[in-house]
């Protein structure tokens, strides 16, 4: 599905990515792990084609696809989404209209109670939303687009213990299954707290430091190894 091959990302001419390889096979749900300023973000904007990254090096493909080149609504197109940490409200596009012109209004229905968000359809996008509130609508957003790979940054902090699990069980239950073309999704989530990881069931994680992907493994083993020892390489500690 997504191959990520020596991946090397500037911004603002600082190297942000070093030769990051990574592969996400179809069905499986990924997790990044890291310190601050580690380039979490940054590999996430480079997959989605976000300006002002610049690859300098290496490889993006989506199912053998060649993304490097592509613009970000060509990326979209071919089925990439994110879940933003910090999107800008929407003044005159309410959640219903955006739904609408998705073809999406039965999904919008179901998901929006599920995520809490029932009372939110008549208003405008992510203004004046709460934090949490945000992640949740960012979430159901990805229901509304049906993207085949998804991108969540951070979809958990924020968001109080009773949300993360819907939260979760949304993020679970939409990588799991196949999109509207009955194609199998994949999905790659950053987070810090690992509250996220009781509910989605991830496959591997990976630990970026420094702009590199040092470690791969099981998400409760690294995640349990960096609550005791930092974000070193497990065997090395
Ligand atoms: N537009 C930009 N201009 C300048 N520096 C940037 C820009 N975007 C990212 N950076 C820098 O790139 C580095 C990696 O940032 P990134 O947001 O990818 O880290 P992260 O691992 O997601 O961090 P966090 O866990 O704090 O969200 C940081 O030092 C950041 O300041």
């Amino acid at each position: 599905m997504l191959e990520i091959e020596d991946l090397c990302v500037e911004v603002a001419g600082k190297s942000v990515l070093d030769g990051v390889t990574l592969h996400l096979p179809p069905g499986e749900l990924h997790v990044l792990l890291g310190p601050n300023g580690s380039g979490k973000s940054s590999l996430l904007a480079s997959i989605l084609g976000l300006p002002p990254y610049r690859i300098t090096r290496g490889a993006i493909r989506l199912d053998g696809v060649p993304l490097t080149d592509l613009p970000l609504h060509e990326r979209a197109r071919l089925g990439i989404g994110m879940a933003f940490q910090r999107p800008p409200g929407l003044d005159g596009v309410s959640v219903s209209a955006f739904a609408e012109a998705l073809g999406a209004g039965e999904t919008l229905a179901r998901e929006a109670a599920a995520l809490d968000l029932t009372d939110f359809v008549r208003r405008d996008m992510n203004v004046g939303f709460s934090g949490g509130e945000i992640k949740r609508w960012e979430i159901l957003k990805l229901f509304l687009q049906d993207p085949r790979l998804m991108l969540f940054d951070e979809p958990e902090s924020g968001v109080d213990l009773e949300h993360v699990i819907a939260i979760g069980q949304a993020i679970r239950r939409m990588v799991r299954s196949p999109d509207r073309q009955d194609r199998p999704r994949a999905g790659l989530v950053i987070t810090h707290t690992g509250l996220i990881l009781r509910h989605v069931a991830a496959d591997c994680a990976h630990i970026v430091r420094d702009g590199r992907l040092i470690h791969s493994g099981d998400p409760q083993t690294l995640f349990t190894h960096i609550q005791t020892h930092g974000y070193s390489v497990p065997d090395a500690a």
